[in-house]
């Protein structure tokens, strides 16, 4: 009687989660082609934005970057001419200018996957930080992905025959837990989470799917401006999640947008957070919902100890600041 409970406990019941699961995650799962489709990269001219556009361009896509300085667009397009042969478009254009980022989208043709990477960080208390940083940062990361989306949607919906769409937008493992020196950015990357998952309602009938990416810190041009500025406290507790190479993010965002993914985590650590802070989001892969279900109490707990230890560090630094 008692192994027959405890075979129920192990083999039946999860399995029975298993098939449930499968029958329910929403939306399907969907493989979203890069190859010979016109890929469109904001921000594609430094850090991941570039990485990404190489490794579109290596896997045979038409690739196109925009932002706002000609001469590192220029750059760009060169570096990647001479590793792939690929010549990608340039577009210069400020995200914040809903005309000029209009003009652009018409100008470059209609987008199967566009890939909202451009983002700007100055970390800082707020308290410190003036408004016009706080606004810069909502702006570039958060209005600026509105007007890029905007001005592509139209296009990309006449996509007639041309196979499913993808939208992916660069979050931040910031825009999963907020972080000391980061309540402007951390704002505007939260919000990017609002706008994807009531986007992805919105364009699931018209085959357009919408990923989130989480990566952690990462060595790329912006990030080694961003470290001089970095309050101690921000720099400890950022330091819980590894850091990577632009190219590896770049790997595994690509990677998650091909499946369809609608949360891509980049690290082990990434991994724990998507886990934690699932909540209502949509999930298309059963597996990965079981072991969302699974582990939801234990990850809990390892979140409630993140916090003790950052809290923990927080409260010695002020402490040593008073003496
Ligand atoms: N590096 C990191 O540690 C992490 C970065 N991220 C996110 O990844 C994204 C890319 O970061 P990263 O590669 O480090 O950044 P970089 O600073 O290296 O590159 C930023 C890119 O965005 C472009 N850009 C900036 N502002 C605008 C604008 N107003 N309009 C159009 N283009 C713009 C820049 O070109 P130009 O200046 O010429 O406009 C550049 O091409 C950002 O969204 C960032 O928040 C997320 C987690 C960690
Ligand atoms: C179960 C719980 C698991 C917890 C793991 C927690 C790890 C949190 C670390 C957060 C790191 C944030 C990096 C932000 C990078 C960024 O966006 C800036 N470099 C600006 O670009």
């Amino acid at each position: 009687m008692a192994d027959l409970n405890l075979a129920y406990l192990l083999f039946v019941l999860p399995l029975a989660l298993l098939v449930f699961l499968y029958f329910i995650v929403r939306p399907r799962p969907v493989r979203i082609p890069i190859k010979n489709r016109h890929v469109f990269i904001t921000g594609g001219s430094s850090g991941i934005g570039l990485a990404l556009a190489h490794r579109a361009a290596s896997e045979g896509a038409r690739v196109s970057i925009l932002a706002r300085s000609h001469d590192k667009l220029e750059d760009a397009k060169h570096a990647i001419r001479l590793a792939t042969g690929v010549d990608v478009a340039t577009f210069a254009a400020d995200v914040r200018d809903a005309d000029a980022v209009r003009r652009a989208a018409e100008e470059a043709g209609p987008i199967d996957v566009l890939v909202v990477n451009q983002g700007v960080f100055v970390p800082e208390e707020l308290e410190k930080q003036g408004l016009d940083e706080v606004k810069f940062m909502v702006d570039v990361n958060l209005i600026g992905s509105f007007n890029m989306i905007k001005a592509a949607l139209p296009e990309m919906k006449n996509r007639e025959g041309r196979g499913p769409g993808s939208i992916a937008l660069m979050s931040s493992q910031a825009g999963q837990v907020g972080i000391y020196g980061y309540t402007a950015y951390s704002a505007s990357k939260f919000g990017l989470r609002g706008l994807a998952e009531s986007l992805q309602h919105e364009l699931i009938a018209e085959d357009i799917h919408i990923s989130l990416i989480f990566p952690p810190d990462t060595n790329t041009p912006g990030f080694i401006e961003e470290s001089k500025k970095r309050p101690p406290l921000t720099r400890i507790i950022t330091g819980s999640s590894g850091e990577m190479k632009a190219e590896e993010v770049a790997k595994k965002a690509l990677d998650g947008i091909k499946c369809g993914s609608f949360i891509i985590p980049c690290n082990f650590e990434g991994l724990l957070l998507s886990i934690a802070t699932a909540g209502l989001s949509p999930q298309r892969s059963f597996p990965m919902a079981f072991v969302e279900v699974l582990t939801a109490g234990l990850i809990r707990v390892a979140a409630l100890c993140f916090q003790w230890n950052w809290y923990g560090s927080i409260e010695k630094y002020y402490a040593q600041k008073q003496q």
